[in-house]
C-alpha cells in the first residue's frame, strides 16, 4: 500500500518504518526541516535501538523517504497517517492544534484530487487524541467539503519507547475505532505481518478507540502509583518492598510488570494522558478522583531522591559534590521528556550542589537544558570521581554490574542514592556503602509527607 506518515517523531518514526518493512511504500512527513534533512542522509534525529538499521535497509531499498512536503505526499497515499504531538495545554488538556493543523493540510492537499477508484483514502488518527476527536475530524472534513474523499479512523499506538520498533512488530493487540466495516477490513490486512495467530486486531467505535489508549495509560500510571506509595510506606515500616512485589506478583490477578517503585514515572505519554483523562472528567462534569490521586503521588514521588539526600545530610548540602547515572525518562532512549532527573537536579541545583551526571544516550538533550551548570561525564566512573555521593535514577543496563571498588576509590564519601533498587542493600554495606533504596526498609528520618507539596 502507498502510505503518507506525517509527524516523524518516536511514534511516525517507527510506525512508517515497520510499515516500510512490511512491504509498504512509505513516505514520512514532518514540518521540521533539520529533522528531516537527517533521515535522508541515513542519520535518526532520536535515539531508538535497531530503529537506524532499519530504517537504512528500508531507504536503501526504496520503500521509505522523508520529505517536508506534506501535499505531494499526501497525494500519493492511500494511507495517511497522523502521528503530530497531543502536548498537554496549561489546563492539562491535550493541545490538538498540531492535529488540526493536519487535518486542514491534507484536506487542502486532496482538494481537486479525484477519490481512489478501488478503496478509499483513510485518515488514520495514530496520536493520542482525546474522545470526540475523530467525529471533530470528520466534521472539519465535511466543512472543508473533503467528507467524500477521507475516511477517518482512529488507531492509538502503544508503543513503549526503548523497545518500540518490537512492541509495534509484535503488538499486545491491534485497536481500530471505525464507523463503517470496510475500513477496518483495510486496517486488517495492513497489520496482518504483525498480527501472530493469537493477536487480536480488535475493532470498535472511534469513541471506544480513543478512551482504551487513555484507560491503558491510566491503568499502567496508576499501578506505578500504587507501588511507589506502597514504597514509601515499606520504607517507613521497615518493610522491604522488593519483596512485598514478589510476594503480590505471584498473585496471577496482580502480576508482575509495571510494579517497580521509582522516582516517579515520566516520558512524553503517562504524565499527559493521566492529565488528559482528568480534563476530560472535569469538561463531562465526572470527577476523576482515582488519576488526581495517581498524579498527586507521582508529582511527591519525583521528590523522594531529593528529599532521602536532603534528609542525610540533614539539609546540609551546599557544596557537596553529587553524581548522577541516568538521565533519559528510562533506560534505551534518549528522550528526557518529564524525566524524574530534571525534576532532582533542579532541586540539587538550587541547594548549590555539584553536579556530575552521566547518561548513555541522553546527554545531549541535558546540555541543550543545562549547559555549563552540569560536568558531563565520559563514563559512570568519570561521575563518581570526588562525589560525596551517587544517585542512580535511570536503571540502564550498564550501571547494574559496575565496579564497586572502583568506585569505592574514586568516590569522596560513599553514599548511595537507589532510585530505580537495581543494587542489594545488604551487598552495598559489604562494599563499604551507606545506601538507601526505595522501600527497601530503610528508613530515614524523613519529614512526615503531608507537609510536602504534591506540585
Ligand atoms: N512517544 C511514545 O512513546 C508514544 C507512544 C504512543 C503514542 N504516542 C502519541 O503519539 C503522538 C506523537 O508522539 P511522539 O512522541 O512521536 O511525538 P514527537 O514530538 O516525538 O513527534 C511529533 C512530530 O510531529 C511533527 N509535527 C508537528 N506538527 C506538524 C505538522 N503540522 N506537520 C508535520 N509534522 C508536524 C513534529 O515536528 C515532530 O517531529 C502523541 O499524541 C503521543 O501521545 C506517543
Ligand atoms: O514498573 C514500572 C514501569 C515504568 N515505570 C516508569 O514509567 C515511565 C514510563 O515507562 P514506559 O511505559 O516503559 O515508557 P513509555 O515509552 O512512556 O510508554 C508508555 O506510554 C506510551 C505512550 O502512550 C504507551 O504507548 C506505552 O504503552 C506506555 O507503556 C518511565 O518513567 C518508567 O521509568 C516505573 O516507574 N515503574
Amino acid at each position: 500500500m502507498r502510505i503518507a506518515v506525517i509527524g516523524t517523531g518516536y511514534v511516525g518514526l517507527v510506525t512508517g518504518t515497520c510499515l516500510a518493512e512490511s512491504g509498504n511504500d512509505v513516505v514520512c512527513v514532518d514540518n521540521n526541516v533539520q529533522k528531516i534533512a537527517i533521515l535522508q542522509e541515513g542519520r535518526l534525529p532520536i535515539y531508538e535501538p535497531g530503529l537506524l538499521e532499519l530504517v537504512q535497509r528500508n531507504q536503501r531499498e526504496g520503500r521509505l523517504h522523508f520529505t517536508t512536503d506534506l501535499s505531494a505526499a499526501v497525494q500519493e497515499a492511500q494511507l495517511i497517517f497522523v502521528a503530530v504531538g497531543t502536548p498537554p495545554t496549561p489546563e492539562g488538556a491535550a493541545d490538538l492544534s498540531a492535529v488540526f493543523s493536519v487535518v486542514d493540510a491534507v484536506a487542502q492537499a486532496l482538494r481537486g484530487v479525484s477519490p481512489p477508484p478501488t478503496s478509499p483514502r483513510i485518515l488514520v488518527i495514530k496520536s493520542t487524541v482525546p474522545v470526540g476527536t475523530n467525529a471533530r475530524i470528520s466534521a472539519r472534513l465535511q466543512e472543508l467539503g473533503c467528507a467524500h474523499l477521507l475516511e477517518v479512523a482512529s488507531n492509538p499506538e502503544f508503543l513503549k519507547e526503548g523497545a518500540a520498533i518490537e512492541d509495534f512488530m509484535k503488538p499486545d493487540r491491534v485497536v481500530v475505532g471505525v464507523r463503517r466495516p470496510e475500513v477496518a477490513e483495510v486496517l486488517r490486512e495492513l497489520y496482518a505481518p504483525f498480527l501472530r495467530t493469537d493477536r487480536p486486531f480488535l475493532v470498535m467505535s472511534p469513541e471506544s478507540a480513543e478512551m482504551t489508549k487513555y484507560a491503558a495509560n491510566a491503568m499502567l500510571a496508576t499501578k506505578i502509583s500504587f507501588i511507589n506509595e506502597m514504597a514509601n510506606l515499606c520504607d517507613r515500616l521497615g518493610a522491604d518492598i522488593h519483596d512485598v512485589r514478589r510476594g503480590i506478583g505471584h498473585d496471577q490477578r496482580i502480576g508482575f510488570q509495571f510494579l517497580f517503585p521509582g522516582p516517579g514515572y515520566g516520558g512524553s505519554c503517562f504524565p499527559k494522558d493521566v492529565g488528559a483523562v482528568i480534563a476530560m472528567g472535569r469538561q463531562v462534569g465526572c470527577p476523576m478522583r482515582l488519576m488526581e490521586a495517581v498524579d498527586a503521588v507521582n508529582h511527591a514521588q519525583k521528590q523522594i531522591l531529593f528529599r532521602k539526600i536532603s534528609a542525610h545530610y540533614r539539609g546540609q548540602l551546599a557544596g557537596l559534590t553529587i553524581a548522577i547515572w541516568g538521565l533519559s525518562f528510562k533506560p534505551r532512549t534518549d528522550d528526557i521528556r518529564e524525566a524524574p532527573s530534571l525534576v532532582l537536579i533542579e532541586a540539587l541545583l538550587r541547594e548549590q550542589v555539584h553536579l556530575r551526571v552521566h547518561d548513555p544516550e541522553a546527554m545531549h538533550n541535558v546540555r541543550a537544558l543545562y549547559g555549563d551548570r552540569l560536568y558531563y561525564a565520559r563514563n559512570p566512573y568519570d561521575a563518581v570521581q570526588g562525589a560525596d555521593a551517587l544517585v542512580i535514577v535511570t536503571e540502564w543496563a550498564e550501571f547494574r554490574h559496575p565496579d564497586f571498588a572502583l568506585i569505592r576509590q574514586l568516590m569522596k564519601g560513599h553514599v548511595i542514592f537507589d532510585g530505580r533498587n537495581i543494587y542489594e542493600p545488604r551487598q552495598m554495606a559489604n562494599w563499604g556503602f551507606t545506601y538507601y533504596g526505595i522501600g527497601r526498609g530503610l528508613p530515614l528520618d524523613l519529614p512526615p509527607s503531608e507537609s510536602e507539596d504534591p506540585k
